[in-house]
């Protein structure tokens, strides 16, 4: 390579990751996979080492990646927070010890091994025991004070143990992430309500803590772990005993941890952990390796970036490379349009992989996919594998870019695109057979009327015999109409569909459950209605706000909003869909097949007038109530719920950790500001 070659090669590569860091850090997402990040920067360091006089001082090589933001007021670090080498390689690992051994003179040391927590990390400042500040790494040097949202965290120890053995001041750093089963629950969520989904723990932990509203990020129910203390040099001589000492002030370290005397015990740690760590509550993706001796730590120091006395190893995602066979288009429920590549079956983590999801077209065009190319497959902590690259030195003459498909593969209606949106949706709502089957299989699942003894298959067979046309239909089927009902369903053992046909006693559990199903609550058939956008928690919310769905229907767009956690997309989707003719019939059906329509306790009405009149703002988090039930209290006693501070208003309820913005401007306009115990003498 020429010096010029060089030197433009360092400024492309240094252009390409600063880019990938913006999303990351800024924008909490990725185009590439941390391998393929860390193998770009790995290249950026070799030719750097190769040619140092084009090494630039802001290089990525040399920098923590991330920023602070305007949105955060931003504090300086006493301690800088710096990133980690990292390795894929055993050998890398061996060099680290010899470099470190080497350091240390031939004195004995020993290293102590923690799972690599994939999430943010943050600094917790402790004041007289009690939590004083949280900052985020930022650029390293500065980070923003994000203390407000650390305060939401449960395990984050707002106040230590009165007479604890802990120095007047300390910082501690641990990573905050979100747990895999809450990331799980609100992707179902989406699911259900048609919206795209979360791309994963880390990103969503990243984003959800930049929030600016800390009663939403306490609602994400994020998590921390701790790894590190600072400024308690007289107290300890190893990480270790840090380790300990945090454990027993209280504060949350996962128990995967272990000491290892050589390098070949931290390989045996590595190897432990590679399946293990699967069954952790959260993503981890590697092991971090540290010299446990606080006063060698000292002796080996750091780099502009990293300590050189740890090192992370990271595990390889499994990855394969195979043909992409075809692309094939898939119809949801809400007619929304997925591809999915069609592979030559692959051997990947255990499993045969021969479908991958690809989101949408801009994904596809991102990729720059073509049928015939050998492309590489993922498969993370998620269970549908991902298609991440393809391999362009491969690529066969001739081959085309992926045209993308323009009417339904269904019904053959045009596609549609709404401005903005990445996703195609066939518009045929009432004609489309996988939208009319998906919403079926929507109304009978179990968080809605619970028939799931009626598999797919036979709804499948009810609609091609048109014994039903909507879920409605199902509650006037007869045992006779069902039992011996023919239908096909996929044979594993003839790879191929069979016709089967449905016993009798299968008939029988199915009228049962229809049957039974009549129990269910309002807020269940709401949910089961399949309005967009309507998902359990929010079906929940409009049931007990309104009553029934005679209010629901008649309610106008302000007063929608006015109801709990209703915005104004989930407004207007409300009033579309009481809006169309067809939808009405549809419940008429319902209501004569004798489903709850109403709520238990019947719509709501005031339970005093104490609060006529009179206007309020919530902020912050409460110790008595969630926030929408001290929504629902104003409102029962005659008062009404805003969300912005203005001169007219009357009362700011303020709670814990309330939004700074908001109490400056209550203050500047003279707003009465009361507390949650003002509150409550208020109505009683
Ligand atoms: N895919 C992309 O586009 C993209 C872009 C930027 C960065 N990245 C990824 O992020 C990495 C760089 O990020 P980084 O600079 O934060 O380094 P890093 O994440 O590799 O290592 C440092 C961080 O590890 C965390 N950590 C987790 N468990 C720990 C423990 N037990 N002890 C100490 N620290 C622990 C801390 O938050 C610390 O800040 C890259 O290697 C890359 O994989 C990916
Ligand atoms: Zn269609």
């Amino acid at each position: 390579m020429t010096k010029e070659e060089a030197r433009e090669e360092i400024a492309r590569l240094s252009q390409e990751l600063n880019y990938h860091n913006r999303l990351y850090y800024q924008e909490h997402r990725t185009e590439i996979s941390d391998f393929d990040f860390d193998t770009l920067l790995k290249k950026l360091q070799e030719l750097e080492a190769a040619f140092p006089e084009f090494v630039d001082e802001n290089s990525p090589t040399l920098r923590v990646g991330g920023t602070v933001t305007k949105d955060f007021e931003s504090v300086e670090h006493k301690y800088p927070m710096l990133s980690l080498g990292n390795t894929y390689s055993e050998q890398e690992l061996r060099d680290f010890d010899q470099r470190v051994s080497k350091a240390l003179e031939g004195a004995p040391y020993e290293y102590f091994c923690e799972m690599k927590f994939d999430g943010v990390a943050l600094s917790l400042t402790y004041e007289n025991g009690r939590l004083s500040r949280a900052v985020t790494r930022g650029d390293g040097t500065k980070g923003d004070d994000v203390t407000n949202n650390a305060r939401t965290i449960h395990s984050i120890p707002l106040r230590l143990g009165k007479d604890g053995d802990y120095p007047s001041a300390f910082e501690v750093r641990g990573e905050v992430f979100l747990p895999r089963k809450m990331f799980d629950k609100i992707n179902a969520e989406k699911e259900d309500i048609g919206e795209p989904l979360l791309a994963n723990p880390r990103n969503t932990a990243s984003g959800t803590l930049k929030q600016q509203d800390s009663a939403a990020v306490a609602k994400r129910r994020l998590d921390c772990y701790v790894y590190s203390l600072l400024g308690v040099e007289s107290l300890i001589q190893t990480h270790e005993e840090a380790v300990h000492l945090l454990e027993k002030w209280g504060f949350n370290v996962s128990p995967t941890y272990g000491k290892c005397a050589t390098i070949d015990d931290v390989l045996k740690y590595i190897a432990e952990w590679e399946t293990k760590r699967l069954d952790l509550p959260l993503d981890t993706d590697g092991v971090v390796i540290k010299v446990n001796a606080i006063t060698q730590q000292r002796l080996l120091g750091f780099t502009a970036k990293s300590p050189r006395w740890a090192i992370a190893y990271k595990y390889k995602t499994q990855s394969a490379i195979t043909e992409l066979l075809d692309i094939t288009y898939q119809v949801g429920r809400t007619g929304a349009v997925t591809p999915v590549a069609e592979l030559e079956p692959v051997l990947l983590a255990g499993t045969t992989v021969k479908r991958a999801s690809l989101h949408n077209a801009n994904e596809i065009a991102r990729l720059d996919l073509r049928v015939g190319d050998m492309v590489f497959v993922e498969k993370g902590g998620e269970i549908i594998p991902k298609v991440t690259g393809v391999d362009t030195a491969q690529r066969k003459p001739g081959s085309q870019a992926v045209v993308y498909l323009d009417k339904c593969p269904e019904c053959g209606t045009p596609l549609v695109r709404t401005e903005g949106e990445a996703v195609h949706y066939c518009p045929n709502t009432d004609g489309c057979p996988p939208q009319i089957q998906g919403r079926i299989e929507h109304f009978i699942q179990r968080n809605a009327m619970n028939i799931e003894s009626m598999g797919p298959e036979t709804i499948a067979g009810l609609l091609s015999h048109s014994l039903i046309k909507d879920p409605a239909d199902i509650y006037f089927l007869t045992f006779e109409q069902l039992n011996g009902l023919e239908f096909s369903s996929y044979s594993e053992k003839k790879g191929d569909t069979v016709t089967r046909s449905l016993r009798e006693k299968s008939a029988r559990n199915i009228i049962d459950a229809i049957e039974k199903s009549k129990e269910q609550p309002f807020e269940n058939v709401l949910f089961g209605m399949g309005i967009r956008y309507v998902g359990r928690t929010v079906a929940e919310k409009l049931a007990t706000h309104f009553g029934g769905i005679e209010e629901i229907s008649k309610a106008s767009y302000e007063q929608l909003l006015e109801a709990p956690e209703i915005g104004e997309r989930i407004a207007q989707s409300v009033i579309d869909f009481f809006g169309s003719g067809k939808n009405v019939d549809f419940i008429n059906k319902l209501s004569a097949a004798g489903l709850k329509l109403k709520t238990e306790g019947g719509a709501f009405v005031a339970a005093s007038d104490k609060l006529a009149g009179q206007t309020f703002v919530i902020s912050g988090v409460f110790k008595g109530f969630e926030r929408d039930d001290l929504k629902s209290i104003i409102k029962q006693n005659g008062g009404k719920v805003v969300s912005s501070v203005s001169a007219k208003l009357n009362f700011l309820v303020a709670g814990d950790n309330m939004g700074p913005a908001k109490l400056e401007k209550a203050n500047e306009l003279g707003v009465k500001i009361i507390s949650e115990d003002d509150f409550l003498k208020m109505i009683n």
